[in-house]
Formats: C-alpha cells, sequence, structure tokens
C-alpha cells in the first residue's frame, strides 16, 4: 500500500472512530449488533468490502441488515462474487479490523493483509461495489459509513442500490458478475416469468381440481412486505394478501415474521379467527427466511407450522418426481441417460419425521453444523442440492453441467418429442432453477416455488402438511460462563468438551422413546442452545429441561462460582 493510500484510510477512519469497549465478530452471518456502535464496523467493511473485490477482480456487495433481530440492531455482511456468503478464509481479517482500537492499527492490519493476500491496487479492474440495506431506521447512516470505506481504497466505486431484501443484493450481484441481467426490475422479471412458465406446465387435469384460494403473507414489517405487492402485480395466477407490510405502523419483527411463529409457535400480529382454514406465510425482516402456517381452529392463538424441513420435503418431491419422468432418478433409469446425483442438507435442528421422510423417499441427506455457509457449500457438490434449516432459510441449488446436460435434453426432446411429458419435466426443472435463488435463500422465490408446486399437485396446505408429522420438539436457551467452552463434533451432535456431559445427556436421552437431545453453543447470542425432540411434547419439555439442567451444572455459574 502505497503513502497515499494509507493517508487516504487514515483520514476517512478518524471519522469513525471504535466505540469503546466494543468486541465483535463476523459470526454465522457478518457482524450484528445494537445500531448505534456499528458505524466504525460499517466503515471497515467497506474498505474490507474494495480490498475482496480487488483481490477476487469481481464486484461484491455489501448489506446493511440485521435480519429478525430487533428493530434497534443492525447489521453489515459480505456478498462474495458468486452472489454466496464471504468467503470463510477472510473472516479473521473481518474481525480483526472491525476490532483495530485506532486508526494506526488498522491500517498496518490492513498492510500486512495485503501483502499476505498479494492484492494489488493497480489490477486491470479496480474495486467495484454493490451497497443495500434493509428497512431499519439505521441502515441509511451505516450504509453511508460503509460507502466512505470503499471510497477510501483508491479508484474504488460504490453504487448505493437502496432497500433491498438481503437476497436480492446477493442474486444482483450474482447477476452482475456473470454479465446478466442484474436490476432490480430484472430480479422481479425473473420469478415471475419463471413461475408463470411453471404454472403453465401443469397438468390440465389438475388446473381443473385446483382450488384457487388465497395466500396471506406476513411481512414481518420489513423489506419483504414492501416488495411483495411489487411481485404481486406480476403475477396473475396467484392471490396474495400482504399484512405487516410496514405500512400499517407495525414495528419490524416485534410479534411478526418467521423467526416469531417458527419459535414460538403462535399467530403473529394481524391475524386471529378469521384467518382458520387461510394458508398462510411469515417472511423474515429482510426476505431471506420463509416459514407457512395455518391457524388452529381450536386455538386461534395457536399456529399448525408448516417449517423449512416441509418446505424442502416438498421441493424435494417435486424435484425427484420431474427427474424420474426424465428417468434420470432411480434403478429405472434408461440406460443412456444420465443419472442425477440429488442431495438434501439439512442440520440437527431438521425435525427427526422430516429426515426418515426423506430418507425413505430414497434420498441421500447429509447433515452440516448450523449455519448457511456451511449447508450452501455442501448442497454445492451435487448436481441438485436442497438445503434449509428448520427456520426457513433455504434454496436448491442446480450445478453448471446438470444444467447443460438439461438444457441438451430439452432440445433433442423438443425436437423428437415436442410437448411430450418428458419435454414438460425438462421445462419444469429449468425453470425452477430460474426461480429458485441460486445465490442465497430467497424467502420471496421460495414461496413462489412452494405455490408452483401446490397448484401443480392440487394440494392445500393441509394436503403438504401431512406429507409426515412433526416429532414433538423444544429448544431452550441456558446462559453459561463461556459458552465457547463447548466444543462439539458429529454436525454439532456430540459434545466432546467438556468431558463427561455427553454421557450425561446420553443417559437422559436413553429414558424416552424416540428421544434426541444435543447442546451447542450459539454463533449469534451468548447462549448455549438446548434441542430436544420425544414422542409427546410432554416428553420433549422434560427432556429438554433435564439437559439444560446439565449444561447448568456443567457450565453454568453455580458450577464456576
Ligand atoms: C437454531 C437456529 O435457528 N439457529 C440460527 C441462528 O444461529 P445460532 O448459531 O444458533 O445462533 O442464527 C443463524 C443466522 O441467522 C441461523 O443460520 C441459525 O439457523
Ligand atoms: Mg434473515
Amino acid at each position: 500500500m502505497n503513502d497515499n493510500q494509507k493517508s487516504l484510510i487514515l483520514n476517512s477512519s478518524s471519522q469513525y472512530p471504535l466505540p469503546q469497549g466494543v468486541k465483535l465478530s463476523y459470526g454465522t452471518s457478518g457482524f450484528r449488533a445494537d445500531a448505534s456502535i456499528l458505524e466504525s464496523t460499517a466503515f471497515r467493511v467497506g474498505i474490507l468490502s474494495a480490498l475482496r473485490s480487488l483481490k477476487t477482480q469481481s464486484l461484491i456487495g455489501l448489506m446493511i441488515t440485521a435480519s429478525h433481530n430487533e428493530v434497534s440492531d443492525n447489521g453489515v455482511k459480505i456478498a462474495d462474487p458468486s452472489g454466496g456468503l464471504l468467503s470463510q478464509e477472510w473472516e479473521p481479517f473481518a474481525d480483526a479490523i472491525a476490532n483495530a482500537p485506532t486508526p494506526q492499527h488498522l491500517i498496518q492490519l490492513i498492510d500486512e493483509f495485503v501483502k499476505k493476500e498479494n492484492i494489488e491496487f493497480d489490477g486491470v479492474r479496480s474495486a467495484e461495489i454493490l451497497l443495500g440495506r434493509d428497512t431499519r431506521p439505521s441502515g441509511e447512516s451505516l450504509l453511508e459509513a460503509a460507502k466512505q470505506g470503499v471510497c477510501s481504497i483508491v479508484g474504488a466505486t460504490a453504487s448505493d442500490m437502496g432497500i433491498l431484501t438481503t437476497p436480492q443484493l446477493h442474486w444482483m450481484v450474482r447477476a452482475r458478475n456473470k454479465d446478466s441481467k442484474a436490476t432490480e426490475l430484472d430480479y422481479f422479471e425473473q420469478l415471475s416469468s419463471s413461475f408463470r412458465c411453471l404454472i403453465d406446465l401443469i397438468p390440465n387435469e389438475i388446473k381443473i381440481n385446483k382450488t384457487d384460494d388465497k395466500l396471506v403473507v406476513d411481512g414481518a414489517n420489513g423489506v419483504g412486505g414492501e416488495k411483495l405487492p411489487v411481485l404481486k402485480k406480476k403475477l396473475n395466477s396467484l392471490d396474495i394478501e400482504v399484512r405487516n407490510s410496514g405500512k400499517e405502523g407495525g414495528v419490524l419483527n416485534e410479534g411478526v415474521g418467521a423467526d416469531y411463529v417458527q419459535k414460538e409457535k403462535v399467530v403473529p400480529r394481524g391475524f386471529d379467527s378469521q384467518d382458520v382454514g387461510i394458508r398462510c406465510a411469515s417472511l423474515d425482516g429482510d426476505a431471506d427466511r420463509l416459514v407457512y402456517f395455518s391457524v388452529q381452529s381450536n386455538n386461534t392463538s395457536k399456529i399448525d407450522l408448516v417449517d423449512g424441513d416441509k418446505i424442502l420435503s416438498l421441493f424435494a418431491v417435486f424435484i425427484k418426481e420431474q427427474l424420474s419422468i426424465l428417468d434420470m432418478e432411480g434403478d429405472d433409469k434408461v440406460d443412456e441417460n444420465y443419472e442425477a446425483c440429488l442431495g438434501v442438507v439439512q442440520t440437527a435442528y431438521a425435525n427427526g419425521a422430516s429426515t426418515d421422510y426423506l430418507k425413505k423417499l430414497g434420498l441421500e441427506v447429509v447433515f452440516t453444523p448450523t449455519g448457511v455457509k456451511y449447508l450452501h457449500e455442501k448442497a454445492a457438490e451435487y448436481d441438485i442440492g436442497i438445503y434449509f434449516e428448520a427456520n426457513g432459510h433455504g434454496t436448491i441449488l442446480f450445478s453448471e453441467g446438470f444444467l447443460s446436460r438439461l438444457e441438451a435434453r430439452n432440445n433433442e426432446l423438443s425436437s423428437k418429442s415436442k410437448g411430450s411429458e418428458q419435454q414438460k419435466a425438462a421445462l419444469r426443472l429449468l425453470a425452477v432453477s430460474k426461480l429458485i435463488n441460486q445465490a442465497v435463500g430467497d424467502a420471496l422465490s421460495d414461496m413462489l416455488l412452494v405455490e408452483a408446486i401446490l397448484q401443480h399437485k392440487g394440494w392445500s396446505i393441509h394436503d403438504w402438511s401431512e406429507l409426515y408429522q412433526d416429532l414433538p420438539s423444544k429448544q431452550l436457551k441456558v446462559k453459561v460462563v463461556d459458552r465457547t467452552a463447548v466444543v462439539t463434533s458429529n454436525a454439532e451432535t456430540v459434545v466432546v468438551r467438556p468431558p463427561g456431559i455427553q454421557e450425561a445427556i446420553n443417559n437422559e436421552v436413553a429414558k424416552y422413546p424416540q428421544g434426541r437431545s444435543f447442546i451447542r453453543p450459539s454463533g449469534t447470542e451468548d447462549v448455549i442452545r438446548v434441542y430436544a425432540e420425544a414422542s409427546t411434547q410432554g416428553a420433549a419439555d422434560d427432556l429438554a429441561n433435564s439437559v439444560a439442567k446439565l449444561a447448568d451444572q456443567f457450565l453454568g455459574f453455580g458450577n464456576s462460582g
């Protein structure tokens, strides 16, 4: 780094000092904290994004959001050239610069990193960053700080894309780096046209039977609630009513949204007994998570939840069915045809009943630690990889190689047997690959795929929910002295440290039919999470409570004295 560059960073970073006592970590999904302490972080991540752009010689995204956290929080994260999350190799550098106590320390860290990574400031392409933010009031000033960070790197350009859903920004970064159309309008156009294509391919006999009912969506008073009406205008085969759009005066994520609905299993604000029997869905605060639900008829404050595991199962059923029509799946595949490698990725939080169901379908199910970065990476190893967290974050990844095969197959079929069931199956899979966000889980595109599949199958939300019965489950949080004392293995299902605790958990689990329980340190909160599953709700609650007690005994404050 030359002196001119150093003094540029020095001058601008002195305007964004690190507040005292702040210690931040890039975490499961970027930096997140109370918005009032994040300006220096946004500024520094702005610098990081420009360096990442120079290193990869590609466009990079920077998103200001704290997803489902309360409105007073905010956060900042990076979208890599593929549209995916920041490479994990750069996370330690992100942590280091976010916590650098003075501008001088900051410059030293950047200088060392630039040397280590061989980042050239006078390469062919100068740094280019797309910035977006969710609807949080603090977003504007944090975006400005991030922009100043980007612009403190010589030659870098920052384009403010305004208010976007997180997946929209990731989608744009991916599209721009592939030289495809990449505006917000292009995003809506791609989603709506591929959705229409799937609807047009619904077999006639099903279309006649289909129930033309409406979908009511809880927008979490966030950006998804703002964007959905725009998308809705482009879809005439779907009747959507948006509630909690943020325009009715409700507070972001307060008693609303996918995280609240999934964790509390109660109706969000704005929904009541009049909604019994109606298909409902909830987005989270930045619209990268989606869950469905219906209001219970006998207790209208409660819901029947259709979570990420069931969205995954619905997608898996549909994809498998299309592959089977194409003879690209299963034992009876036609020899000359290629057998597509379809994989499903879950975490330990996936309901055990969903895993059983998927395995019975004959699917390969693999587990990764919690966090989209792990699931996404694993899913990318398949021709078609479907991943979902139980909380509703997920997508379907199609490999480039498989898509070329599919294109070729479609061309061949369209000359030999145009309009055949096989060709329709190829067209459906191609439409899914365009509808579903290839960069990151996307509530809006996931929702359109759910709706298209339900119409295709002529299923109500009830039919869908009946795919399997969730095992009763319970999640608890336990405050401990030091959550990093817990070290896990086997996709976080086994505790290897501290010694003894896993044996104690095993002894508890053995007392419950269909019992399963694990603990792990949260990556986003200062707690240990306890998960338990058993054959009845009472048993799941009891098991969770006993395991929480064990966590407290081994790790809690009483133990440390
Ligand atoms: C049990 C649970 O829902 N954990 C969430 C939560 O992570 P924790 O590391 O459990 O705090 O936030 C992550 C980021 O949004 C999400 O990926 C993950 O699924
Ligand atoms: Mg989110």
